[in-house]
């Protein structure tokens, strides 16, 4: 492969002749400003539930990119990866190693066969590196010169159970420590007891407090009950100003699923008609195999178009699937599979 077939001419991951994605980032995005929260539209969400799972149910049978097109969807999957590290024993080391592979996140000479090595004018890097409030400063320094951005999780995640004020004063101490990003988690409870005006003031107040770094709002939607609450949910965090809508903490007994990111998808879309504004996705928790990141990308593909198929619109959070897209990288050179921990992350 070389940088042309990054170019629009090939087959593209939906079958179609339409474009491959293009690694050069999109231009920013105006940011969704939100607006006042119109609880008609928020009661009036309605989920055919069986519809949904009917289109995620055929979506990953009859997707399949293959060979140097297959390669450049990997690729544009990487520079989308939110490379997260989440656990209690990270360490200021091992988050340094993770925001290394953030930077270099495919082997070179993996690089160069594919026609992207030091002479290509595109530098594959991750979207962003995602950690706790106090693993922020060591990856600030670690990325430092790469332009990639640190996006902390906030808000007392995961559960989102802590004081208010302490939620948003952790907010205010994440930005001071440099994180570009804020993931926030809401309060499941607004939701299961359908107080979407008191979802709706946490959101903005979030939003507010965030200032320049944009935000996005985890739902966890394992938590929600219905996907009929998840479109609500997702409504009601865009009216409030939401940079992007997240599925999950990755902690929930359920994360990312096709049928809750079809919802979500789909809110978006609506957002977007009504408003004029574009608001990002973030599936996240369990996404690790190359060949579901692909058909993640397909689905983005159809339901919202190219346009969001950019870091900007949308990322996966996830810890792992780096691994695993590195590794299927090294069979399309190779021809051979290696062994998992030949790519270990962090
Ligand atoms: O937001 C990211 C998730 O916590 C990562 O989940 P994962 O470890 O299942 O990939």
């Amino acid at each position: 492969m070389s940088t042309t077939d990054l170019t629009p001419t090939g087959t593209n991951v939906a079958g179609d002749t339409a474009h491959l994605p293009q690694i050069t980032p999109q231009t920013h995005e105006p940011r969704n400003p939100g607006m006042a929260l119109d609880l008609d539209i928020v009661r009036g969400q309605q989920v055919n539930t069986s519809a949904v799972e009917r289109r995620c149910a055929t979506l990953p049978g009859r997707r399949s990119v293959k060979k140097d097109h297959q390669a450049a969807w990997l690729l544009k999957a990487i520079t989308m990866i939110d490379l997260t590290t989440l656990a209690g024993d990270d360490t200021a080391g091992r988050v340094r190693r993770l925001c290394a592979k953030a930077a270099h996140p495919v082997r070179q000479d993996l690089l160069d066969a594919m026609g992207m090595g030091s002479q290509s004018p595109t530098r594959i890097t991750t979207g962003a590196v995602c950690v706790y409030h106090d693993m922020i400063e060591p990856a600030v320094a670690a990325l430092d010169g790469t332009g990639i951005p640190v996006a902390a999780v906030s808000t007392g995640f995961p559960a989102g159970l802590s004081p208010f004020h302490l939620r948003v004063k952790e907010i205010e101490e994440s930005v001071k420590a440099g994180a570009k990003e804020i993931d926030i988690v809401i309060s499941r409870r607004h939701v299961l007891s359908g107080d979407w005006q008191a979802l709706y003031d946490e959101m903005a107040e979030f939003r507010a407090t965030c200032g320049e770094a944009h935000v996005k709002a985890i739902l966890a939607t394992g938590e929600l009950g219905s996907l009929r609450n998840v479109a609500k949910a997702s409504q009601v965090c865009m009216m409030a100003g939401a940079d992007f809508i997240k599925t999950s903490t990755g902690k929930e007994s359920v994360n990312a699923t096709l049928p809750v990111s079809l919802v979500m998808i789909r809110a978006i879309r609506d957002y977007y008609a009504r408003t004029g504004y574009r608001v990002g996705y973030k599936p996240a928790g369990g996404i690790s195999k190359a060949k579901d990141a692909l058909v993640y990308l397909s689905l983005i593909k159809e339901e919202l178009g190219n346009h969001w198929l950019s870091n900007h619109l949308f990322r996966f959070g996830a810890s792992s699937l780096l691994g695993d897209i590195e590794r299927q990288l090294e069979h399309h050179v190779t021809g051979n599979y290696s062994a998992s921990w030949r790519h270990a992350i962090g």
